[in-house]
């Protein structure tokens, strides 16, 4: 998959007919694969290629109606998503304020004619230009002689529309089988190893702290089945996200580490991709050490059985 950063106003340069799924795609959800793979579908039976519009940063971020959003899929993991879909191409453009005070016909003209697309497909609630006032209406009477449109209805799961920010609340609650229905695939992401107190060991849990290689959008604390990928093979796992507030005082920000079950290896360095399949408990104090071994042991056998009966 090509990937072309692009900044508004475009530069003159020749791009390839296409057929182009338009959207910010947080999470890559079940509701923005049908976009794409419509889009896909489209432009194989039309012999041209296919491509995701997407932008960066969010577009609520820089217009200030939110601080920061805290992404499911940052754009890395966003990108490695959309090459699983098998899209030939992604144009990341560049939000700025400039960009969102555009009209929905310069948006058409100096966006979408520019870039040679000769087709797009979007949802049914997708808009776009100066204060989102474009709608995919606006696109159909504004595509007239130049490029189809095509428009997707509401995908849903139990009777309500999949959307990036039904995907955060989930994960926000650690219901992470309803995570996995609107995703369609486990919700995972990428860590560096780093090395922590290493007080681990010495309890009989090693466990690998991670440094999040993006700015993802942070998990509920507790502890949760994991399946993680490394070098290739995959190793089951318990992680636990938080303060540690057994053996640590006043942490700033909630740790993440991941003891590897029956695993005996050296990971500093390692950057693990890590599946979360299921949320076990909430992060507790505990009255000592032995208490907490105690606890970490039942977690690993509620992991093991919940591995099993998940990847069954
Ligand atoms: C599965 C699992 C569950 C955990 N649960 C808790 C917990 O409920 N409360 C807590 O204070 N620490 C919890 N911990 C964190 C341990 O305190 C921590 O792993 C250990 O002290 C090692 O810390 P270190 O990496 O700083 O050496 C948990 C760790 C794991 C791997
Ligand atoms: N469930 C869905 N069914 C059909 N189309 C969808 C669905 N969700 C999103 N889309 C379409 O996919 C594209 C990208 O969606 P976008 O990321 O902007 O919104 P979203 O997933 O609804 O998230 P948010 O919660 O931020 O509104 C848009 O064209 C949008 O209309």
């Amino acid at each position: 998959m090509q990937v072309f950063e692009l900044t508004y106003p475009l530069k003159e340069r020749d791009y390839e007919p296409s057929i182009v799924a338009i959207g910010f795609f947080d999470g890559v959800h079940l509701g923005h694969q049908k976009v794409i793979k419509r889009a896909c579908e489209i432009a194989r039976s039309r012999n041209l290629v296919c491509g995701v519009m997407t932008f960066d940063p969010h577009p609520k971020q820089v217009m200030g109606i939110k601080d920061k959003i805290d992404q499911i899929t940052p754009i890395h993991s966003k990108l490695k998503q959309l090459e699983t879909l098998h899209v030939d191409f992604t144009y990341i453009i560049q939000f700025t304020k400039e960009f969102a005070n555009i009209s929905p016909e310069e948006f058409v003209e100096n966006i979408l004619l520019k870039l040679n697309v000769r087709g797009i497909v979007v949802g049914f609630d997708f808009t776009f230009g100066y204060k989102g006032l474009g709608t995919p209406k606006t696109l159909v009477e504004l595509s007239q002689g130049y490029f189809t449109v095509d428009v997707i209805d509401s995908y849903n799961y139990k009777r309500e529309k999949i959307s990036s920010t039904r995907v955060r609340d989930r994960l926000l609650s650690g219901d992470i089988h309803e995570v996995r229905s609107l995703l369609g695939r486990n919700y995972s992401f990428y860590g560096r190893v780093v090395r922590g107190d290493q007080l681990g060991r010495t309890i009989g849990f090693p466990t690998a702290n991670l440094e999040l290689l993006e700015d993802y959008l942070i998990l509920k604390n507790g502890v949760y089945v994991v399946k993680v990928n490394f070098q290739g093979k995959t190793y089951p796992g318990v992680m636990n996200i938080g303060y540690k507030p057994t053996v640590k005082q006043n942490l700033k920000s909630p740790t993440y580490e991941v003891h590897l079950i029956d695993f005996d290896g050296d990971l500093y360095g390692q950057i693990l991709e890590v599946e979360l399949l299921d949320y076990i408990r909430g992060e507790k104090k505990f009255s000592g050490i032995h208490e907490l071994k105690e606890q970490i042991y039942k977690d690993t056998l509620e992991a093991k059985k919940a591995f099993v009966n998940i990847e069954r």
